[in-house]
């Protein structure tokens, strides 16, 4: 059912993904994809390289116009009410996109304004997303005099001053440490604890993964398994995981945060 014009619907999921296909030329990227994330649930899309998972992120952002299949955010269709499904996604793409000679709050605030939010409300979100972020001491620094883990928590932070209620990241700790890394799915997972957002997160490192997460494992375009993990763990009739992982993909995968196989 849809929601009214401009508000989503109450007790949708955060995000719903049915029978989502697509193709470059012959080849296809996304074949039949169908899975949702509840409001304030930390999911992890677990694919290896070539999976297809930036594919289903441009989709659901509408960089790529979805044919067929449906998208939706919070009951909003993202080809049938698209600013009412952006207004509620915030997204963290695998590319940096920060403006590296602007400070943070720069950054920030020009974000603030192409949402069309006055600077007399973005001030203080910004101060309060920051200090979410533990990054307050870093508001007037330029972006580039920041480490790579700060950087992408200025992302996330970014990504959520206008309150949306979905949160897409797309591998955001490639290039991180180990602290770094744990730093940011911590602040991730206590988004979704604290603040009810809904939150997928893309990964090829599994052991990003904890338990009671809700896992889609996307192979070759392809939904093999969705639950949590335990679920899937058993439903595999495997140990672990990563047993799991590697029994429905085959042998090349998963990897590991140090980039090595299992
Ligand atoms: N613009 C494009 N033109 C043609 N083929 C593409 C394009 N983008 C992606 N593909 C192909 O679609 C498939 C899925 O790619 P996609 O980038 O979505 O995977 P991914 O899971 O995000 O991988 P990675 O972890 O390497 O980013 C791959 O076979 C890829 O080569």
């Amino acid at each position: 059912m849809n929601a009214p014009a401009n508000e989503p619907a109450a007790g949708a999921p955060a995000l719903a993904v049915s029978d989502l296909s697509h193709a470059f030329g012959k080849a296809k990227a996304l074949d039949g994809v169908s899975f949702s994330v509840p409001a304030g649930r930390f999911a992890a899309l677990l694919g290896q390289n070539g999976a297809g998972k930036t594919t289903l992120f441009s989709l659901i952002t509408r960089l790529y116009n979805n044919r067929s299949g449906s998208i939706r955010v919070y009951g909003a269709d993202v080809r049938q009410q698209p600013s009412v499904a952006l207004a509620q996604m915030g997204v963290v793409f695998q590319q940096r996109t920060l403006d590296l000679d602007l400070s943070v709050v720069q950054n920030l605030s020009y974000h603030a304004a192409l949402h069309g939010i006055a600077p007399g409300v973005a001030r203080p979100r910004i101060a309060e997303a920051l200090a979410r972020a533990g990054l307050d001491d870093k508001a007037r620094q330029k972006i580039r005099t920041l480490s790579g883990g700060q950087i992408r928590r200025v992302e996330i932070a970014r990504a959520l001053i206008h309150r949306p209620r979905l949160l897409l990241l797309d591998e955001p700790t490639v290039g991180l440490d180990i602290g770094s890394r744990q730093d940011i799915l911590d602040h991730a997972r206590l988004l979704c604890r604290e603040e009810g957002i809904g939150l997928l997160w893309a990964t090829h490192l599994i052991d990003e993964i904890a338990d009671g997460d809700q896992v889609i494992i996307l192979h070759r375009g392809r939904v093999l398994a969705d639950g949590t993990v335990e679920d899937v763990v058993r439903q595999s009739g495997a140990d672990n995981l990563r047993d799991a992982f590697t029994r429905m993909t085959g042998p090349t995968g998963p990897r590991t945060a140090g980039g090595g196989k299992p």
